[in-house]
């Protein structure tokens, strides 16, 4: 059933989970309303995509929503949204995406543990129907509430709280991680002598067949490598230079830098 929506914070996550469940009909533009303290945000929202919206918090559009969505940055006023909502006397299941800030940070800002929080950890990937959100519900929050819309923008993996850092650094930067190993690839092509555009082409149909085959033999890919270097051959001996980088302890350092920075967000908000 179509969810009535109500955003505050209407930057590049909430567009794209907003652009995402008006495609798959779990909101309506009539029924979703963004508040965000930029001109030029509010404006282009509404005329992308024929939404109300306002610069300053709205009581009416707040008591007429089913969801509240809360999508500032953890750098921004969170608290002092979150203490308007509690102070608003509304009891509408507020979705947070905040990175780092906890649910007893945000009951406590809205100054009422029981009030019903879901802590989202958004995939980025939401035009594209693969990626996966991390979500953990308070006690007096109800999946069946929220379930329609959150998988309007991608797959939901229902997760204890104590693992959304882990999450937003390992599965949500993940893309992150890819796009890297892409350009470097990439860029072989180009050194080796191959186009820009071949070297992005065969990238690129390289990336989905390996995804594809760890998806479909469900082998390990030490067993897929075992196929692919003949002895002697091409393969192993790229292998032993991968090998004697710091190819897999840069890709690990940079995700635990991600996990860690996670937690520092929502310590330092
Ligand atoms: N961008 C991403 O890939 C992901 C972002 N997130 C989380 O989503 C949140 C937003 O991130 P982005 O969209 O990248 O940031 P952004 O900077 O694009 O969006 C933040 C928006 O909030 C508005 N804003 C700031 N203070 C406000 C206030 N007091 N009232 C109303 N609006 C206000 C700003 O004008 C801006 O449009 C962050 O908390 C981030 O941790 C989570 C997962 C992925
Ligand atoms: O970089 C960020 O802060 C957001 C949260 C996780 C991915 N993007």
């Amino acid at each position: 059933m179509t969810k009535s929506l109500y955003a505050i914070g209407g930057g590049q996550m909430v567009e794209a989970i907003i652009r995402a469940s008006l495609k798959n009909q779990a909101t309506s533009p009539e029924t979703t309303h963004v508040v965000d303290i930029s001109p030029d945000r509010v404006r282009y929202l509404a005329d992308t995509y024929h939404i109300s919206t306002s610069r300053e918090f709205q009581t009416q559009a707040l008591k007429d929503s089913d969801l509240i969505l809360l999508g500032v940055r953890p750098q921004d006023d969170w608290a002092g949204i979150s203490k308007q909502i509690g102070a608003s006397g509304q009891k509408k299941t507020i979705i947070s995406i905040v990175a780092g800030v906890t649910i007893e940070q945000l009951t406590d800002a809205i100054g009422d543990e029981d009030y019903p929080v879901v802590r989202i950890i958004p995939n980025t990937l939401t035009d594209t129907g693969f990626g996966v959100s991390g979500v953990a519900l308070n006690a007096s929050a109800r999946q069946e509430d929220v379930d329609e819309f959150l998988k309007s923008f991608g797959k939901v993996d229902y997760i204890p709280e104590k693992q959304i850092d882990i999450y937003t650094g390992y599965a949500i930067a993940g893309p992150n991680y890819i796009y890297n190993f892409y350009l470097a690839l990439t860029n072989a092509g180009v050194l080796g002598g191959l186009s820009r555009k071949q070297a992005n082409e065969i990238a690129l149909e390289n990336l989905q067949g390996a995804a594809k085959m760890l998806e479909i033999t469900g082998k390990h890919p030490y067993e897929l490598l075992d196929i692919n270097n003949s002895a002697g051959g091409v393969g192993i001996a790229a292998q032993h230079e991968l090998d004697a980088s710091d190819f897999a302890a840069g890709v690990q350092n940079a995700v635990l830098a991600a996990i860690k920075r996670t937690t520092e967000l929502g310590k330092e908000s």
